[in-house]
Order: structure tokens, then C-alpha cells, then sequence
């Protein structure tokens, strides 16, 4: 049986795909293509990241297809009822990059509260004599330690911001509408750990008292979750992290309040236009930008690849007895 991974997939998941006796595709069809690959190649399983979209048209156009598989979390490039109407499986991989996207976020918190964005873009040639200047106009950084994150949207991933933050020192607060509260355990290398309960708030809490924001919610369908009004009951100065979706922040409401300096900086890893980001957004100095690789590390992808492999076997084991 045929599989293609048109967006990809680890070693390990090909490995562990092919011991489990499929045929592993991972040549990249294009998008228009794709329908027209799986009928002509006999595929029954196709594998996707975010870039291939996985619409009614390619469902329609293909009744041989039995499984799609998700390597990741957000499904939204798939129609996934749809299939699940016409007898598809479709399958995620939900708890895989949590720790991933949770350290990129820091990556970004990092470099937000220490210019590390704009310092890499303007160190200095050779001969410039300015170090000084340059060393002054990044001196007011500021530490993580002590100061509160929210973290709106309280799943695996902003769970695991949460780890991370509350071994940093940081004070954690978060909303979900779905999640009243959860124990959160902290490990640390010598085998001790400990468990911090953490009770969601109301997002207008959240807004009002954090010092950073981070987003871990998933793409919306009704507006935005920080949009210009939103922005002013945010505290003036705060940092903004998304890693989630695009569309779930106002580009435009950012870069103003970036401007009038109500938030300080933001690090975004997805945006409203995909994969190329407005030009305000490219430019803007207080920005610091990454192209949608919160899971893009070797252990989440391995992972991904390996659970895949397990689902996909005991899907199709379950199928054929
Ligand atoms: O939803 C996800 O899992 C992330 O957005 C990762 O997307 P990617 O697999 O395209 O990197």
C-alpha cells in the first residue's frame, strides 16, 4: 500500500512506515497536482504538514484515499468532516511538538526582551566605529524572571509554555474556554519535580495583568482574539508571542500599538498571510520573525513520524481483519 507525504516526514517515521510493510512517497507534488498523483499512483494514504490544503475537490477526486494523516496539530488545511463523511480516517498527531512550539516561544521572549532581532541586523561592518551607540540603544532590556505571562489558550501547547515559564521564575496565568484548570508539573534534571495548579482566568484578566501574551489557540472563524480594542486593555509595554495561528492577532492593530509603543515588541512565528508576511510586519524593527517552525526540531518531527506510523498500521490492521 502506497503512502505520500507531500509535506514530508522524519526518517524515523519512513522506517517505521516501510518495517510495517507500506511504500513511502516523499516526492513533493504540487498543489493542483495532488489529486491527480493519488488516483494515478494508487496512493491510499496521504500524509500532510500545513502547506498542502486537503479541500472537498481532492476528497471528491479521490475515492481511493483511506487514511489522512495530519503531522502536527492544527487541522485547519484539511476538510476534515468532510472526509470523515465520505469514510476517510483523519488522523493527528496533537501531542508531539508541544514541547517544540513551547521552547520557540521563548526563543522569541528571548529576543524580544533583549533586542536580540534588531542587534543581529545592526551589528556593526567592519570599520564602523559606533559600538558604543550600539551597546546604548539595546541597553533596557529586561528580564522573564519575575514578571507574568499569560497564556491564552490553556491545551498541550500552552501547557507546556507553562513548564518552562514557571521554571524561569515567571508568575503564569491563563484562559481557555474550554480548560477551568490543570496541575502542571515542572520537572527538573535530577529527577525532582514539582506540581503548580493554575485556574484560567478570564481573557480581560489576562489582558490587564500580563506582562508577555503568548497565543496557543486555534485558527478562529469569528474575528480576531487580540484586535484593536483588545489592544487597549493590554497593559502598556507588553510583549506578544504568537506561534499559534495567523488571524488570530490584528496585523494592523499590532504594528499601531507597536508604534505608539503600547506593546513593546512582538515574536510571531505564523501570520495573517501566509507563507509571506505583510511588508509592515517584514520591516518592523520590533519585530522578530520565524516562518511558521514552531514543531520544525528533529525530536518533535521524529516523534510525529513515529506515531503516524503507529496509527496509520493499527488503522489499516483493524481495516483489513
Ligand atoms: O499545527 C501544527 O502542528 C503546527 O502549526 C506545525 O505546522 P507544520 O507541520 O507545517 O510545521
Amino acid at each position: 500500500m502506497k503512502i505520500l507525504a507531500n509535506d514530508g516526514i522524519s526518517k524515523s517515521g519512513v522506517i517505521a512506515l516501510e518495517d510495517a510493510g507500506f511504500e513511502v512517497i516523499t516526492t513533493k507534488v504540487a498543489q493542483e497536482q495532488v489529486a491527480n498523483y493519488i488516483n494515478t499512483n494508487d496512493v491510499a494514504v496521504l500524509l500532510v504538514r500545513s502547506a498542502t490544503k486537503v479541500r472537498q475537490d481532492i476528497i471528491d477526486a479521490c475515492p481511493g484515499l483511506k487514511i489522512i494523516g495530519r503531522g502536527g496539530v492544527g487541522m485547519d488545511n484539511i476538510d476534515v468532516d468532510y472526509a470523515r463523511e465520505k469514510g476517510i480516517h483523519v488522523i493527528n498527531t496533537p501531542a508531539s511538538s508541544s514541547d517544540s512550539v513551547a521552547e520557540l516561544v521563548f526563543a522569541h521572549l528571548f529576543s524580544g526582551v533583549r533586542f536580540l532581532y534588531d542587534a543581529n541586523r545592526n551589528m556593526p561592518l567592519e570599520g564602523d566605529t559606533n559600538f558604543e551607540g550600539l551597546k546604548k540603544a539595546y541597553a533596557n532590556g529586561i528580564e522573564l524572571r519575575g514578571k507574568t505571562l499569560g497564556i491564552i489558550g490553556f491545551g498541550r501547547i500552552g501547557r507546556s509554555v507553562a513548564r518552562v515559564a514557571l521554571g524561569l521564575g515567571m508568575r503564569v496565568i491563563a484562559a481557555d474556554k474550554f480548560v477551568g484548570s490543570a496541575e502542571i508539573r515542572v520537572d527538573f534534571y535530577n529527577g525532582q519535580f514539582i506540581n503548580v495548579d493554575i485556574v484560567t482566568e478570564p481573557l480581560e484578566d489576562i489582558f490587564k495583568h500580563s506582562d508577555f501574551i503568548t497565543l496557543h489557540v486555534p485558527a478562529q472563524d469569528g474575528g480576531y482574539v487580540i484586535g484593536k480594542e483588545q489592544f487597549e486593555q493590554l497593559k502598556d509595554g507588553v510583549g506578544i508571542v504568537n506561534a499559534s495561528r495567523g488571524g488570530v492577532i490584528d496585523e494592523v492593530a499590532l504594528i499601531d500599538a507597536l508604534d505608539s509603543g503600547k506593546v513593546a515588541f512582538a515574536g510571531l512565528d505564523v501570520f495573517e498571510d501566509e507563507p509571506k508576511p505583510a511588508i509592515q510586519v517584514l520591516m518592523h524593527p520590533k519585530v522578530s520573525l520565524t516562518p511558521h517552525i514552531g514543531a520544525a526540531t528533529l525530536e518533535a518531527q521524529d516523534r510525529i513520524g513515529t506515531e503516524l506510523a503507529e496509527q496509520i498500521s493499527s488503522l489499516l490492521k483493524t481495516q483489513n481483519s
